[in-house]
């Protein structure tokens, strides 16, 4: 962090019940040179990591389904999502930590797993990157038994990828990763045929 037009002032911790919202004062110089002070909240919670498995012979995928309460309380009725596998970092890098986080929630020891790109996902309030990847699986990849740690409660989905790319269509998969991950694939998909 060294930018020229930005000088912070002041931080305060406004919540460190579970993860850390700041409240950031600074001064920012805009394109006219003026300086001025500003404030904005920071939630931060770390930064994660997101993984499509997909099988090519059959050409399908793998998704999760779990309650999300910050889902729940904006418009998604049953609070149940479809997302990619996903998980915080937890001080690992993105690959040992998405390699973790497949094994809990999917079952599957997946072994060629390939970083696709990264990501900011909501830049106005939430510090994450996100890491994305993916991997192969097929019928005979060791898959362990899955759902999640502790209180996680997660469904693993198993769906032809056509019918994963409706349910965009159709609003039943709305998680920002996942779509971003499910037309990846697509798109890789067009380039080699
Ligand atoms: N008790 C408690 N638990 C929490 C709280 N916030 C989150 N958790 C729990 O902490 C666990 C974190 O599990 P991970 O698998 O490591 O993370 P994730 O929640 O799946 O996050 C992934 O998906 C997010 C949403 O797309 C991403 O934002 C994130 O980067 C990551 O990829 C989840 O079981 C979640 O419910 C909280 O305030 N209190
Ligand atoms: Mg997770």
């Amino acid at each position: 962090m060294n930018n020229l037009r930005v000088q912070l002032v002041k931080e305060e911790i406004l919540s460190d019940n579970w993860y850390t919202l700041r409240k950031i004062t600074f001064k920012y110089q805009r394109k006219n040179g003026v300086w001025e002070t500003q404030s904005r909240e920071a939630y931060d919670r770390g930064n994660g990591a997101t993984i499509l498995l997909h099988n090519p012979e059959k050409n399908t995928i793998i998704l999760t389904r779990q309650f999300r309460m910050p889902t729940y309380v904006n418009g998604n009725t049953s609070g149940r999502l479809i997302e990619a596998c996903a998980g915080l970092l937890d001080n690992d890098n993105p690959e040992d930590a998405i390699r973790r986080e497949t094994e809990e929630e999917t079952g599957f020891v997946v072994t060629n797993i390939r970083k696709v790109f990264e990501a900011y996902m909501s830049p106005g309030s939430v510090t994450e990157k996100l890491y994305f990847f993916m991997a192969d699986y097929s019928d005979s990849t060791e898959k362990r038994s899955g759902g999640g740690i502790d209180e996680e409660d997660i469904d693993v989905l198993e769906l032809p990828l056509p019918q994963a790319m409706q349910m965009i269509t159709e609003g039943e998969i709305v998680d920002g990763k996942t779509i971003m991950l499910l037309q990846q694939l697509c798109i890789q998909q067009y380039q080699v045929a």
